[in-house]
């Protein structure tokens, strides 16, 4: 015991004592389950809570579990490095075959400070119903992260291949061939987009989150006239309102004083002959909505201080995934903008309505998280792709690779089943739907799902199979050719999209 303790008063010591047994039994009732291990590492206690993960974990009793060097019988466990080191593991994810859970790992210590053995609590188990609030939060907070740190990826990349120290940024990165899938749906859109990509009018992408309007964007813009120019991409929505103005126009020199003296380029201006990006336009403020119409209308903009309406030459393409009809008819958003931005209007399927695309996607989206790694994509086996393919991906493409990532780094194999994607779709705050609940096609029901244009049917129900015999051969690409009667190389090309 540290000296300050040593030196408590009689009754204080046993106060000591009583408070250390109260909050041992505390833990023991409270928690969902509690065990001991000696200085060697050997369960040497099982609480009454413990007892019912000994199923999960493959014991009938708790003689196969008490008594067992505690790496032996937990799989995935730290309890030994808590030994090693004496610290603590206050809060820490186990995830193991009996599920995930949130643990806290606390060394045992013997008056002269030797650690003597150690104590493991289950504080919450089946975390992702327990923890959703905070699950969610995280797998938002993360999600922000991944694309912070793809973006910041590839723009070292780009610097690198340019040389040109990261002014990169203002160039365009994908092109249609990044945009994967072959259904009919994801076909329809890239044919409207590179259409699209012809004309000099503003393009409107509309389409759920994720689903990629601004992969479209980038692909818009290298496909135009304007490819050698800037692509220059502003989110609405990230901008507070009392900044975007200056975000959109610029401010004129002497406009401000400090920081702001010399004037500042606004994103019109640096688009200049290239591509503006307005992603989020349905959040764009009531009076900045009037300035971007006179600015579109006119061809001119006014940076703030200044009274001199400077000429641009921007292509400009918006995007948003709420629902501007709506907006516009509540008034919320104004309809002569509106018409002004909806020329070539894209809606951007979401990916429950292509689920035939989702085994090309995985294929593609774990390639580029592998090289990002450096590591070798884990291998989906038939039930864990199926599971993916049937699930409803509220966060589109942005979900669905989030969902890779995960895996990716939890698993412990190369090879992922249903019962890991499972777990994986839980804590990442998906809602799981079973494999079997697949519609066997994604639009319609009945008769009236019969009567659309058959390429789009032929097309679908290509992808659909494509995506089972992909399942059933577990990825094997040879062996999923050979099941559908086609070449290696129509698969191949089938999976790489039509581009
Ligand atoms: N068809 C696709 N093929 C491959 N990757 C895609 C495809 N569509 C989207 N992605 C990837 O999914 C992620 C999200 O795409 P993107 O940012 O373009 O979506 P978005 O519709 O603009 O989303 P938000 O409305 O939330 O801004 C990106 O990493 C993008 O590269």
């Amino acid at each position: 015991m540290p000296a300050t303790e040593s030196a408590l008063p009689p009754d204080a010591s046993s106060m000591l004592a009583l408070a250390a047994r109260s909050m041992f039994h505390l833990f023991s009732s409270m928690s969902q389950g509690m065990f001991l291990v000696d200085k060697a590492g050997t369960i040497v206690w099982v609480n009454e809570g413990y007892r019912r993960f000994l199923p999960a974990l493959g014991f009938s009793s708790i003689d196969e579990f008490q008594g067992h060097p505690v790496e032996e019988v937990i799989p995935n466990t730290q309890m030994r490095r808590v030994l090693e080191t004496g610290e603590p593991i206050l809060v820490d994810l186990l995830t193991n075959k009996a599920g995930t859970f949130v643990v806290s790992r606390i060394p045992l210590r013997e008056e002269d400070g030797q650690t003597i053995g150690a104590i493991g609590i289950v504080l919450f188990d089946q975390p992702e119903t327990t923890l959703k609030p905070l699950i969610e939060k995280f797998a938002l907070l993360q999600r922000d992260l991944d694309d912070a740190r793809r973006e910041l990826a590839s723009q070292r990349s780009r610097a690198l291949l340019h040389g040109d120290g990261g002014s990169g940024q203002r160039r365009a990165k994908y092109t249609f061939a990044s945009f994967i899938g072959t259904s009919a749906a994801a076909l329809e859109v890239k044919r409207h987009a590179r259409r699209a990509a012809q004309s000099s009018s503003p393009v409107l992408l509309l389409g759920e989150t994720g689903t990629g309007k601004e992969l479209l964007a980038h692909a818009i813009h290298l496909a135009s006239a304007r490819a050698r120019g800037p692509f220059v991409s502003l989110n609405i929505a990230a901008v507070p309102d009392t900044l975007l103005e200056a975000e959109f126009f610029g401010v004129a020199p002497g406009a401000y004083t400090g920081a702001d003296r010399r004037g500042r380029e606004g994103k019109f201006k640096l688009a200049d002959g290239g591509t503006l990006f307005l992603d989020e336009i349905g959040d764009m403020p009531a009076a900045l909505q009037a300035k971007l119409l006179r600015a579109l209308q006119e061809g001119e903009i006014e940076p703030l201080g200044s009274n001199r309406l400077v000429p641009f030459d921007a292509r400009v393409i918006a995007a948003t995934s709420r629902d501007l009809p709506a907006l516009v008819r509540q008034g919320r958003f104004r309809e002569d903008l509106y018409y002004r931005l909806n020329v070539l209007p894209l809606k951007l399927p979401p990916l429950r309505e292509r689920r035939g695309d989702i085994p090309a996607l995985v294929e593609a989206l774990s390639e580029d998280l592998a090289q990002r790694s450096g590591e070798v994509p884990p291998e989906l086996m038939p039930d864990a792709l199926a599971l993916l393919a049937g699930q409803h991906w509220r966060g589109n493409i942005r979900e669905l690779r989030n969902v890779l990532e995960q895996l990716a780094m939890r698993s412990d194999s190369q090879r992922v089943d249903a019962a890991e994607v499972r777990r994986v779709l839980a804590e990442t705050g998906v809602e799981a739907i079973a494999a079997a609940a697949l519609p066997p096609a994604p639009e319609g029901q009945g008769h009236a799902a019969l009567l659309r244009p058959l390429a789009t049917q032929v097309a679908e129900l290509e992808g659909l199979a494509i995506a089972a015999a992909m399942a059933e051969t577990g990825g094997n690409k040879l062996a999923a050719a050979r099941l559908l009667g086609i070449s290696r190389a129509t698969l191949y090309g089938r999976l790489q999209g039509a581009t």
